[in-house]
């Protein structure tokens, strides 16, 4: 199983109630690591999972994304939960598409909807 640290957690707006009742399911485990996230999905995440500690940076069109993006340049972040809504246009939408292309150049774990976040989750086994 691979070994993580620590997985960055963001939602559109649209699909920030579908990441809070994800991170709902799986608190017990989620809290084994580090979680980050975008300013408005942290604070959303925190509230409706006061056992799990959220590091929350800017809001996501605000360089949230961008903040991300470097961190997983940097090599500060194992894996990627994105809930992206594929239906609403977005004025931060380079920045959403530098995001997911530094995912992907890193290599990194990247779930854009629950069905695969579920999946990732299961297989990811807490690291040093
Ligand atoms: O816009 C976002 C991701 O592109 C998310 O940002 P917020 O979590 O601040 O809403």
């Amino acid at each position: 199983m691979p070994q993580a640290r620590c997985i960055a957690m963001i939602a559109h707006d649209q699909k920030k109630d579908d990441l809070c009742a994800f991170a709902g399911s799986h608190e017990a485990r989620l809290s084994a690591f580090t979680l980050v996230a975008t300013g408005t999905t942290g604070g959303r995440i925190q509230q409706a999972c006061p056992k799990l500690t959220v590091r929350r940076m800017k809001s996501g069109p605000l360089g949230g994304d961008q903040q991300i993006g470097a961190m997983i340049a940097t090599g500060e972040i194992d894996a990627l939960v994105f809930f992206v809504d594929p239906l609403t246009a977005m004025p931060h939408d380079v920045d959403v598409k530098a995001l997911t292309r530094l995912a992907i150049v890193y290599d990194l774990p990247m779930a854009l909807n629950r069905a695969t976040a579920d999946r990732l989750l299961r297989t990811m086994e807490p690291g040093e």
